[in-house]
């Protein structure tokens, strides 16, 4: 291994895991050198590291379409994250991943822990969002409203679900069902309504246990398939749970196959707070990535 090999991180929240490319001032990763296959390549479990999708960790200044999303809320973003899914795509926001994204900033020195307690804002193809350290190591996200957009249906599992279409920046069906969700086969890929979600849409399949405060959760997501955990997906679960209640405001408690996130709905914004960690720090070997 050389010095020029590039640094690569892996690490999860509540295991819905990520190969994190550290690229501060966006020289080792340029736009084109990052493409869909090789984002593949790296998320593959077999023949790569393995992971839900890949962090770059940029300054906003390095990203060329960073400017178009963030517009003016550019220079309050110093940092990007630069997501993908595990097959190649884009997408607007990732709740699990924005908490291990900043984890990820302090532990390579890049963001002091006291800025960190305070809250940073961080740049996103769904906006800017603050996120902050909690006192015992966790991290909160404000995401922003939950907005409704419909209702709509989806097939999973050779069985039809109805629930919520609900943005978190990034698109969410929210079903609420009396099926046990977790004797279902998520294998494959779920049809939904395209006219109601053109650019796809992340399918939550949720059971309550306790009315609008407590819920389990499991999802397919956009781009991926069955992940242990997603935290948009919690955040519209958590929303959908509240408003079957009868309310838009609550604590709720999601619990997925990688752990337990929470979700704190307001009038005006949704508050995501879960663990980040991080499982290994090393270099992506010259051979592997000429392929
Ligand atoms: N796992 C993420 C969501 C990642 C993006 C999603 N697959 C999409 O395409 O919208 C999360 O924690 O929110």
């Amino acid at each position: 291994m050389n010095r020029t090999s590039p640094r690569v991180l892996v690490g999860h929240g509540t295991e819905n895991d990520f190969v994190v490319l550290p690229d501060p001032d966006g020289s080792v990763w340029p736009g084109h050198r990052l493409d869909g296959a090789l984002v593949r390549r790296l998320c593959d479990r077999r023949a790569g590291l393995g992971g839900d999708g890949v962090l770059r960790v940029v300054r906003s200044v390095h990203v060329p379409d960073a400017a178009d999303v963030l517009g003016a809320d550019l220079a309050r973003c110093e940092w990007f994250m630069d997501h993908r899914n595990a097959d190649g795509s884009t997408a607007e926001m990732c709740g699990n991943g924005i908490r291990l994204f900043v984890h990820v900033l302090v532990s390579e020195g890049l963001l002091d822990r006291a800025t960190c307690e305070a809250g940073v804002l961080v740049g996103t193809r769904g906006g800017p969002r603050r996120v902050g350290a909690t006192p015992n190591g966790d991290y909160w996200v404000d995401m922003g409203p939950a907005r409704e957009f419909g209702t709509g249906k989806a097939e999973v599992s050779r069985q039809v679900f109805s629930g919520l279409a609900v943005s978190m920046g990034n698109p969410h069906l929210a079903c609420l069902t009396d099926a046990e969700i977790d004797t279902l086969d998520l294998t494959g890929t779920p049809s939904f309504d395209s006219a109601l979600f053109p650019d796809g849409v992340n399918v939550e399949l949720i059971n309550v246990l306790e009315a609008g405060a407590h819920v389990r959760l499991r999802v397919v997501e956009r781009g991926v398939g069955e992940t242990r955990s997603c935290g948009t997906g919690a955040c519209a679960a958590g929303y959908a749970a509240l408003v079957a209640d009868g309310r838009t405001e609550g604590t709720v408690q999601v619990d997925v196959p990688g752990g337990r996130l929470s979700v704190e709905v307001t009038s005006g914004t949704t508050v995501l707070t879960g663990p980040a960690v991080l499982v290994s720090a090393g270099v992506l070997c010259p051979e592997w990535l000429a392929g």
